[in-house]
């Protein structure tokens, strides 16, 4: 068990902690990727042991899968149970309408699937991931490895006819490799100078051939839970235009840190 948590992870756990006290029994649930989402995997995995929940999670990577198994959070595929009641999910940006970034780990296609497929999207965030215009993190796009390239400059040629690019794009790599994502394909990340109408670029992406899926979540998230250090959680949502404000214990069991060194 590590000896103290830092700031942003307490953040992190007291937003995934709060998130997963909106899952009731029987729910078919979307379990995001990610360090945020991984608190709330183990979170979810100390209800099922302490209080006998019953859920069904649907992973949306690799890495989530292996947690979660590890855990013993009862997992299927999105094929198996077809519809989900509810994603729980971290975000690398949110706006005030609760648009999104996703996609800093690689995991954007299976979430967006993933989190599309359900009732309710809860996303968990520390306090630094909110801002007033998307766009200063990377927009990451999953592009199929054929002719990445040339992807590449027809994604740049687009974001400089819509006059938001930045700097060139770039294929994120892992070590001297292409990262290779879950589905075998490439992310290409966008620099942009300013996001512009987030709903047309991500519409305008999803054209150029070679593009899978990109990062921007629009009208999916329906409640964002921000945990800050001190264990503050702001939980708003979109849908019913409200927002409080609530405090979680900090106090995680040793359980809870059983995957962690
Ligand atoms: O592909 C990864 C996901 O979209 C993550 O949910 C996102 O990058 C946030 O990750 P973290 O909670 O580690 O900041």
């Amino acid at each position: 068990m590590p000896a103290e948590l830092s700031p942003i992870d307490k953040a992190k756990f007291v937003a995934a902690k709060r998130a997963t006290e909106f899952v009731e029994d029987g729910m078919k649930l979307g379990l995001g990727t990610g360090s945020t989402a991984a608190w709330m995997v183990r979170c979810l995995a100390e209800r099922i042991r302490e209080e006998g929940l019953r859920v069904t999670g649907v992973p949306t990577s690799t890495r989530t899968a292996e947690l979660a198994a590890s855990l013993g959070v009862p997992l299927a595929t999105l094929d198996e149970v077809k519809w989900l009641d509810m994603t729980i999910d971290g975000a690398d940006e949110f706006d005030p309408h609760l648009a999104l970034i996703k996609g800093g780990g690689a995991a954007l296609l299976q979430e967006k699937i993933v989190a599309t497929a359900s009732d309710q999207m809860i996303v968990i965030a520390d306090a630094a991931k909110e801002v007033t215009q998307l766009g200063a993190f990377p927009l990451p796009v999953e592009v199929i490895p054929f002719g990445w390239q040339t992807t590449k400059a027809l994604i740049e040629e687009t974001l400089v006819s819509l006059d938001v690019l930045n700097r060139d794009c770039t294929l994120r790599m892992n070590g001297e490799r292409p990262l290779v994502t879950d589905e075998a394909n490439f992310i290409i990340d966008l620099h942009l100078k300013r996001i512009g109408n987030p709903r047309q670029l991500a519409l305008v992406l999803n054209q150029i051939p070679g593009v899978v899926e990109n990062g921007l979540f629009i009208d999916i998230c329906d409640i964002v839970v921000i945990g800050h250090g001190d264990g503050r959680v702001t939980v708003r949502d979109i849908n019913q235009g409200t927002e409080g404000e609530d405090f979680v214990e900090f106090a995680p069991t040793d359980n809870i840190f059983a995957d962690i060194e």
